[in-house]
C-alpha cells in the first residue's frame, strides 16, 4: 500500500461554547480504510469538516508532510483531499462522462468538456472502469440509480487525483448488492489512497473496515481492528446505553447498531 497518512492531534471544534470535537487524536496510515463510527452527534461529520477546512478547529491535522489546519477549503482540496456528503452532488443533466470531465477540469474549456466525445482522457476512462460505470458513460447522471450516483461522486474525486477520501455514509439508502459493490470499490480505491468512511451500517463496517475509530461525545472512545473495537466494553456500553433512546433520523438505529457491534464481541 502507498500514499500519505492522516495525523490528527488534539483536534477541537467548538460551536458557541459547545465542544463538538474534544481533543481527538488519530493516526490513519497510508492505504488504510478507516471507519469512523459512533452514535448520532458524536462529532464524526464535524471532525471531517475540520479536516477539510469547513469549520474552524484547533490542534493539528497533517496529511503526509502538509499541515491542513487554518488553510482555506480550496487549498486543502488542492492538496489531494476530497470528500463526499450524505447526498450525492452530481450534475444531473450532464452525462456520467461529462461529470467526470468537469471534475477533472485540467484547463480545458467548458465546451470541450460538454462535447460528446468518443475518446475520453485517460484518467476519466480509468475512473469509469474503477467505479464500474463504463457502460453508462453517456447516460445523464440524473437517471442513475442511487448507488451509481455515489460511485460517480467517488469517480469525480478519483479524476481529481484525490489521495485522501473522506466519505460520509456512502452506503446509506443502498440495496444489499449496491453495498457490496461499494465495499469492493472502496477496497480497490484504498489500494493506493487513504480512505476514511463515516458509517452507521455496522454490517458494512464489519465487512470492509481495515481499522475503526469509535467516537463518542467528541472524543475517541476506542480504536483498533473490527474485532478489537467489538470486544471493547466501553463501546458496548455506549451503544447499548443508548438502546432505549428514540432515534431522531430514519437511518439504522443505534439499538440495531449496538446489537450488531456487540453481537460478535
Ligand atoms: N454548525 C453547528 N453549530 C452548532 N452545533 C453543531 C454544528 N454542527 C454540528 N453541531 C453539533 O455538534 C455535535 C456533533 O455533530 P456531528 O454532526 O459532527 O455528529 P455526527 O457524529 O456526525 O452525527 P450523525 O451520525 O448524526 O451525523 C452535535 O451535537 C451537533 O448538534
Amino acid at each position: 500500500m502507498s500514499g500519505e497518512g492522516l495525523t490528527v492531534r488534539d483536534l477541537r471544534v467548538t460551536f458557541d461554547g459547545f465542544t463538538a470535537v474534544d481533543g481527538v487524536d488519530l493516526d490513519i496510515r497510508p492505504g488504510d480504510l478507516r471507519f469512523l463510527i459512533g452514535p448520532n452527534g458524536a462529532g464524526k461529520t464535524t471532525l471531517v469538516d475540520a479536516v477539510t477546512g469547513l469549520v474552524k478547529a484547533t490542534g493539528s491535522v497533517r496529511f503526509g508532510d502538509q499541515d491542513l489546519l487554518g488553510r482555506p477549503v480550496q487549498k486543502i482540496a488542492r492538496l489531494g483531499i476530497g470528500r463526499t456528503f450524505q447526498t450525492a452532488t452530481v450534475f444531473e443533466e450532464l452525462t456520467v462522462v461529462q461529470n467526470l470531465d468537469i471534475a477533472a477540469g485540467a484547463g480545458r474549456g467548458i465546451w470541450t468538456m460538454l462535447r460528446r466525445r468518443k475518446d475520453v482522457p485517460e484518467p476519466v476512462a480509468r475512473a469509469l472502469e474503477t467505479i464500474g460505470l463504463s457502460d453508462l458513460r453517456d447516460r445523464p447522471a440524473g437517471v442513475l440509480a442511487h448507488g451509481q450516483k455515489q460511485w460517480l461522486e467517488i469517480g469525480m474525486l478519483l479524476v481529481q487525483d484525490v489521495r485522501l477520501l473522506l466519505l460520509d455514509e456512502p452506503v446509506a439508502g443502498m440495496s444489499h448488492d449496491e453495498r457490496e459493490a461499494t465495499g469492493e470499490l472502496l477496497r480497490r480505491v484504498s489500494e493506493d489512497r487513504t480512505v476514511v468512511v463515516i458509517e452507521h451500517d455496522m454490517d458494512f463496517m464489519r465487512a470492509y473496515a481495515r481499522s475503526v475509530s469509535v467516537l463518542h461525545a467528541g472524543k475517541v472512545l476506542s480504536e483498533g481492528s473490527v474485532a478489537e473495537v467489538q470486544a471493547d466494553a466501553k463501546v458496548q456500553e455506549v451503544y447499548l446505553g443508548r438502546a432505549s433512546e428514540p432515534e431522531p433520523t430514519p437511518r439504522p438505529a443505534p439499538a440495531a447498531a449496538a446489537a450488531s457491534v456487540a453481537e460478535e464481541a
